[in-house]
């Protein structure tokens, strides 16, 4: 096969590519400049597409002996990923770019224009592996290594795009993957992971917004709707923190409080205890599937965000729902918390991925 690799300059994506050609197929790397802003890793924090990640691929491209091109996909990313996460936050939800990236870049725009160009498919190294069914169609599963394992980002995939995908390093694990770059000798063997969200290097994701969005004063409010502070944007909070909260007076009961919900027009933001953060039924949106559409209840697990705990639960679809409207909802069997619109909902059955769908609401555990 002719096959485009992704290359980040990283080490998961210089071994991918790697065991490409030792597959046998027709390899040409490609680095996509994806970041208006990129930060050199040198400078501490890993952020995305600086010179010297595309100068690390490239000379991986090179050990390997493949043709290897930069492709500015700048304006696809600006688009579809950074004012999409902007606008979630803006809107009070908790988008989740790197799944958007693989939806709408990585295996959408890069896909396609590697399709138009003749090749066959597009490898990544990602951690996710993919088998053949009886039926001819193609199941997503975990990695086996679960502490990498990213199949939750690529849970927004279709039939048609894992058609078309090669994740090489979804049957290892990381340490076996550096053990091979070193021995391969790729030079980046010992090169830091990159951090979450690619265009925030520093992981501040509420000074970031801070900058982008200038101030939008609100006020953080307890459970009986008393004031307690005034805040500079809604945005800097997300439903389940804790941390950084500054409410100087402690809760009556002396325990800590969490953010229970984000009212984007007013910026209230309400906070309670952590019995409050719970929910158990969830409505979601825009579901996506891997395979052919399941109908009527599915009893499964379900991932809601990424790296989380995997939950029981019964998921009901109706596919007659027009878009918008709750096309699918979830029965945890045990409540979870932190949940907020905005994540991924990816639903496995054992292993497999059947499909992902965005949540838009959550309901509170009843209580008493
Ligand atoms: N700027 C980029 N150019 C080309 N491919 C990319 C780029 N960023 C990410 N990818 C592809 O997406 C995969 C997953 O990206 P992620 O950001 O999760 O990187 P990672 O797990 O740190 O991998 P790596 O060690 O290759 O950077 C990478 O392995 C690579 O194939």
């Amino acid at each position: 096969m002719r096959v485009i690799a992704a290359m980040s300059g990283g080490v998961d994506s210089a071994v991918a590519a790697a065991r490409a050609v030792d597959a046998g197929h027709d390899v040409t790397g490609v680095h996509l400049a994806l970041s208006r802003n990129p930060r050199s890793y040198r400078s501490g924090a890993r952020g995305c597409c600086s010179i010297e990640d595309a100068g690390d691929a490239r000379r991986a491209a090179d050990q390997l002996g493949i043709p290897f091109y930069v492709w500015d996909m700048g304006e696809e990313f600006a688009d579809n990923v950074v004012d999409d996460f902007i606008a979630e936050y803006t809107a009070g939800r908790t988008p989740n770019p790197c799944l958007r990236c693989n939806e709408k870049i990585k295996f959408a725009a890069v896909l396609d224009r590697a399709l138009a160009l003749g090749f066959d498919a597009v490898a990544t190294g990602h951690y996710a592996q993919l088998e053949s069914a009886p039926d001819g169609t193609i199941e997503m599963h975990r990695a086996i290594d679960m502490g990498k394992d990213q199949s939750y980002v690529l849970g927004v995939l279709t039939q048609e795009q894992l058609a078309h995908s090669l994740f090489p390093l979804g049957d290892t694990t990381k340490d076996v993957v550096r053990a091979e770059a070193a021995r391969r000798g790729i030079q980046v063997a010992t090169k830091p992971d990159s951090h979450d969200i690619c265009f925030i290097p520093d992981g501040d994701n509420a000074g970031w917004l801070g900058e982008k969005l200038g101030p939008k004063p609100g006020t953080i409010v307890d459970e009986d709707g008393t004031v307690l502070r005034e805040h500079d944007g809604a945005y800097a909070f997300t439903i389940g923190q804790r941390r950084g909260l500054r409410l100087g007076i402690p809760a009556d009961d002396g325990k800590p409080r969490f953010v229970l919900d984000i009212e984007p027009v007013s910026g209230t933001v309400t906070v309670g205890s952590r019995e409050s953060l719970a929910v158990d039924a969830l409505e979601c949106i825009k579901p996506l599937w891997c395979g052919t559409p399941p109908a009527g209840s599915l009893d499964c697990t379900v991932q809601l965000r990424a790296h989380g705990d995997e939950h029981r639960a019964t998921v009901h679809v109706d596919p007659s729902t027009g878009s918008g409207q709750a096309a699918v909802r979830v029965e945890l069997h045990d409540p979870a918390s932190g949940i907020a619109p905005g994540q991924a909902c990816v639903i496995y059955d054992g292993t497999r991925v059947v499909g992902s769908a965005t949540i838009s609401r959550t309901a509170r555990v009843a209580v008493g």
